[in-house]
């Protein structure tokens, strides 16, 4: 079928709306009408070649919330009209890591950069119409179109009460950035926790660390609106400076620093890495959740304080959450207005508008953007 789509033919480049031809969906696989989608910085580092895309041209978006269309054939426990949110991270249920509970690590995640199919790195479900090339989907998914086609494995079916112009952040920016505190830095009650970032992902790891009982959440952010929204959703203090971060970590804690630092940054560097292993107390842990070209960084860590002061670095990937336990558990907190969602969203967009809503993130004037469907 056609839809339209975001895609980027190049990078560096631009989001541009196209024409697009959709394949049937085939078994285990359904067709999805977009509702909502949050706008991610991840997106953004495919555009301007931060990350790699595997082929071009290449659709973005992965925080998605829609309703199924159509379901392919033989795919039991999915009907049409279901309301789902889209998984970043697909989990198979099957392999190693989902059978013990990491579905964040789930095999099928390995070849989403390609994206092609998990099951075969040559077959591409989304064509141009214009001349028939093979499109690829962000993480498989593709969620900066009108319609889009996935593997159940990646959707995560919802109540169909549910606000998904809201709860599409929990696709991606919320379990990351929530995970990033709760689950990856082991947050505990008492902790000074510094979070590096309160973007869409950052924010969400300032209410993690607020939920898990931190006498002193430090957000660091350049940006001063989102400074005061982070001090309205559990941090206890903010400065603009790392510097000034880790100085009052240190002013709390006779000298030692924080008990968990976790870097959200949207333009990493080895720096800001520093920086945030520099802010942790002996036997502390730094959460890395930001990405980039993850073949040019490298951070100064020294190496006397990693071995002798047993301080820990934990990178994580979806904030060490598994999708089909924790997108659910994270709504019955939305429902209980425990974890708060649509203060995290600063501006809606239209499809036509992807470019230049990843402008407003650049210039530091939006928390998150959420683009709409009719
Ligand atoms: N590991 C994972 O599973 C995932 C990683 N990510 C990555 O996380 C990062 C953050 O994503 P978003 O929140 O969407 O981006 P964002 O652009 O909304 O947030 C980044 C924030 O960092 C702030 N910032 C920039 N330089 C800073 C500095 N030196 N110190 C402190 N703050 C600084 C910006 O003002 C902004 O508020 C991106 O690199 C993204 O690709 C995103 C989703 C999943
Ligand atoms: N590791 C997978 C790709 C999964 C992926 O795209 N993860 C992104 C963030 S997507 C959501 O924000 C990421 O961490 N990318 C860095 C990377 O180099 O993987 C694969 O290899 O296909």
């Amino acid at each position: 079928m056609k839809t339209r789509g975001s895609v980027i033919l190049s990078a560096p480049g631009r989001y541009e709306t196209v024409d697009l031809e959709l394949d049937e969906p085939r078994q285990g696989e359904i067709m999805v009408k977009m509702v909502a989608t949050g706008m991610c910085h991840s997106d953004d580092h495919f555009a301007t070649g931060d990350m790699h895309a595997g082929v071009f041209p290449w659709l973005g978006g992965h925080e998605g919330a829609g309703i199924v269309e159509k379901v392919g054939p033989n795919t039991p426990g999915w009907e049409v009209g279901d309301h789902i949110i889209t998984s970043f991270l697909p989990s198979c249920g099957k392999c190693r890591w989902c059978s013990a509970g990491m579905q964040n690590l789930c095999d099928l995640g390995s070849t989403l950069l390609q994206g092609a199919r998990f099951d075969d790195p040559t077959s591409y479900r989304v064509h141009l119409a214009e001349d028939g090339r093979p499109v690829g989907q962000m993480c498989g998914l593709g969620t900066f179109a009108e319609h889009t086609l996935i593997s159940v494995d990646s959707a995560v079916k919802v109540d169909k009460d549910l606000p998904l112009e809201t709860v599409c952040l929990l696709g991606c920016a919320v379990g990351t950035g929530w995970g990033s505190s709760v689950n990856a830095g082991n947050v505990r009650a008492g902790d000074v926790v510094v979070i590096f970032g309160t973007g869409g992902v950052g924010m969400n790891a300032v209410q993690g660390a607020h939920h898990a009982g931190a006498d002193h959440v430090i957000a660091v952010d350049p940006v001063e609106f989102k400074r005061e929204k982070a001090l309205e959703l559990g941090a206890t203090i903010a400065f603009a400076e790392p510097w000034e971060a880790i100085e009052y970590a240190r002013s709390l804690t006779n000298g030692q620093g924080a008990d968990v630092s976790v870097v959200t940054v949207g333009i990493i560097d080895g720096e800001v890495i520093a920086q945030a292993f520099a802010a942790i107390r002996k036997g502390g842990t730094c959460v890395v959740t930001a990405v980039g070209d993850m073949n040019a960084i490298g951070a100064p860590i020294p190496l006397v304080e990693l071995v002798t002061y047993q301080k820990r670095i934990q990178g994580t990937h979806f904030g060490h959450c598994s999708p089909k336990g924790d997108i659910p558990r994270q709504i019955q907190m939305f429902r209980n207005g425990t974890l708060k969602l649509e203060e995290l969203i600063t501006k809606r967009y239209t499809l036509d508008q992807v470019a230049e809503a990843y402008d407003d993130m650049r210039a530091g004037k939006i928390i998150r953007g959420v683009v709409m469907f009719d």
